[in-house]
């Protein structure tokens, strides 16, 4: 069994093995990441004492999670004021509790007795057995801390207590700072000493395994050594890293009926855009402007922070609706209706939040969409999305194909659109074609307006992103919104992923339907993307490797019975919480994850995604 190693502090720890080793540092290449979730885990709320159970404990039991490596228990307890946990015994276990906060009063057979305050730690090695009491003795404040127990790898061993002085925030802010070490890393003296340790001094345990804690601040990062602590040279080593539900306690209860109701989609039209404009939010750092959440609290302004825009193009979301099986369209480029009712109403809400809704004239002469917003009639206001705020239908069209009836035309000039832009191409051989200057007067007539993109080459079917995105910010579009078709979410996605100096998709939001179409129109996915969509039908491109931008782990939210996964965003998913990516995985307070396959030497990077403190 591999040994593990914990990074603690807002939640916990990490485990394993082996000192010192000072392999060349180099970040994970094999490891395999698995995401433990806050809601996911076991729990009970017994009223006095609210608990999750990364393993199983107590009356949860889930095979799948008895333990990984030597870490056996990790539990996130809230006990509440004079109450707690009373005499019992332990044996042949290294149980170790980290005060985050309140107040912890802890009394053994050994006659130890010690109130423990946040930054504490008490390390009980049972050995051939204890008995001990755990209470909240404050009158008021409910105690919030972890308990952490080991399987050492010997048995029977004489009881041993030990705990720190207290540890401060700032000795291990923005640090991962060693708690506790395999005994095996110790002095003989130094494993003679029991009790209050010296201030610094790991505790030494019984068990292969490295227990680290860290309080990151907004936006900072720490990098954990695997096996940088014990000494091997090389091996396989597992990771464990639990960020700590420092905001609050969240009922999973209550999100498991959300999400029950979310996937039966039996929500009312009001709820399905609430659903909608809580959804954007989250992924944009910012409500729609018509939502109840994104005004003021006297009603009448604009709340939310608007994105900063930083480079010379548009902020750039890619959407679209695929089949289970990876189509976007039946055979024949028949449009489907993919999206459930609840995510049609989403994306519609997305787009009353952009400047322009691009599609191909592929799309438009297929489908005859409008692009609009009408599904979210009527608005919470009662109201029908005004013409002002919806975006404005825009056409990669080089060879200006357009039909005339065009359902966006037609909505313009009737005054309940927004004015179509056709993206064109100059210095090609498209205008030089039969018809191409006629064709250009009728649909300027018709009220489209015409962006000549300058092309060098011969034939500009194929415009080149960035030039394209350069001429739509130029236009005035701030915010883009890209819905397909297959030719563009294809071109896009690669020119995206091959661009080495700046991202082209800030962010990136596929509904994902559970009909499977069996065949129809799919698209070029580069590889990146396709091993998280999975289908078989996709096809991948090598070139996806260069840029893998985007975050890996997509949020995922259900929408009737579809579930749509979101990358990216133009802010930090909430300042409420705090938000830490591990290594490829995000994780949100409560979550831990699983890191298998780390090697000793390579390097495993924490960063503090939120604007609020994170502890591990
Ligand atoms: N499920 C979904 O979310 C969506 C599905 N669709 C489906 O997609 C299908 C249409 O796909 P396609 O035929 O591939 O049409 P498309 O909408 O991708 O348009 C293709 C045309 O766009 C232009 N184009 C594409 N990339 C370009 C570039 N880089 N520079 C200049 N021009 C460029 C070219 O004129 C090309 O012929 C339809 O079946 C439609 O129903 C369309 C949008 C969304
Ligand atoms: N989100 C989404 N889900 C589906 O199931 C779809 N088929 C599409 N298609 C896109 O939406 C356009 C239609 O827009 P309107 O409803 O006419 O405004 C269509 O042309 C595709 O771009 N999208």
């Amino acid at each position: 069994m591999p040994p593990t190693s914990s990074a603690a502090s807002t939640a916990a720890c990490a485990a394993a093995a082996g000192a010192g080793a000072a392999a060349k540092a180099a970040p994970l290449s094999r490891a395999v990441f698995a995401p433990r979730r806050w809601h996911e885990r076991g729990a009970a709320n017994h009223g006095w004492l609210k608990t999750f159970h990364t393993f199983s404990f107590a009356s949860y039991h889930d095979p799948r999670f008895e333990d990984f490596g030597p870490l056996r228990v990790l539990n996130e307890d809230r006990v509440a004021p004079r109450t707690g946990f009373p005499t019992h015994p332990h044996s042949n276990a290294e149980i170790f509790s980290y005060v985050l906060s309140g107040e912890l009063t802890h009394k053994d057979s050994l006659g130890n007795v010690e109130v423990l305050k946040r930054g504490e730690v008490q390390f009980t090695s049972a050995g051939s057995g204890i008995r001990h009491s755990e209470y909240n003795d404050h009158p008021s404040e409910a105690v919030h801390f972890l308990q952490i127990w080991y399987t050492p790898d010997q048995r029977n061993l004489p009881p041993k207590y030990y705990t720190h002085p207290q540890i401060s925030d700032a000795a291990k802010r923005d640090v991962l700072l060693t708690l506790i070490r395999p005994a095996s890393t110790f002095t003989a003296q130094e494993l003679s000493l029991t009790g209050l340790l010296p201030a610094g001094r790991a505790i030494p345990a019984h068990a292969a395994l490295v227990t680290r804690a860290s309080l990151l601040s907004p936006r900072a990062k720490v990098t954990h050594q695997v096996g940088g602590e014990t000494g091997e040279k090389e091996g396989e080593r597992w990771v464990y890293v639990h960020l700590a539900m420092s905001s609050g306690w969240k009922d999973p209860d209550v999100y498991r009926a959300a999400l029950r109701k979310a996937v039966q989609g039996n929500q009312s039209h009001k709820d399905r855009l609430a659903h909608a404009a809580n959804f954007l939010e989250h992924v944009y750092g910012e409500a729609p402007d018509w939502s109840t959440t994104a005004k003021s609290q006297d009603g009448s302004e604009h709340a939310a922070r608007k994105m900063e825009k930083q480079q010379a193009r548009p902020q750039v979301t890619l959407t679209f609706a695929q089949s289970i099986d990876g189509f976007i369209a039946g055979p024949g480029k028949k449009q489907v209706a993919l999206s459930a009712p609840e995510s049609f109403v989403m994306t519609h809400a997305m787009r009353t939040m952009h400047d322009g809704i691009l599609v191909g004239v592929g799309t438009l002469k297929s489908d005859d969409p409008q692009l609009n917003a009408r599904l979210l009639n009527p608005l919470p206001s009662g109201e029908a999305p005004s013409l002002a705020s919806l975006p404005r239908p825009i056409v990669l069209d080089t060879s200006l194909l357009t039909p005339l009836e065009a359902k966006i035309l037609a909505n313009h000039a009737a005054g309940t659109g927004a004015r179509p832009l056709l993206v064109t191409s100059v210095g090609g051989a498209h205008a030089a074609r039969a018809g191409w200057a006629e064709r250009r007067a009728a649909l300027t007539e018709a009220g489209a307006e015409i962006l000549e993109v300058p092309s060098s080459a011969t034939d500009a079917a194929q415009l080149d992103w960035k030039a394209v995105l350069a001429a739509l910010d130029g236009a005035g579009i701030k915010r883009l919104m890209v819905e397909g078709g297959a030719s563009v979410i294809s071109s896009l996605l690669c020119a995206h992923s091959a661009s080495s100096d700046e991202p082209l998709i800030d962010t990136l939001i596929v509904t994902i339907s559970r009909q499977a179409l069996g065949a129809g129109e799919s698209y070029v996915a580069p590889t990146w993307l396709a091993r998280t969509l999975l289908p078989g039908s996709v096809k991948t491109s090598r070139r996806g490797k260069a840029r893998a931008l985007l975050s890996k782990t997509p949020s995922a939210e259900p929408f009737g019975m579809d579930f749509v996964l979101a990358w990216g965003g133009g802010a930090p998913p909430s300042a409420a919480q705090a938000t830490v990516r591990v290594g490829e995985t995000v994780l949100e307070e409560g979550d831990g994850v699983f890191v298998r396959q780390a090697r000793v030497g390579e390097t495993l990077e924490i960063e503090n995604l939120s604007a609020r403190d994170a502890e591990m």
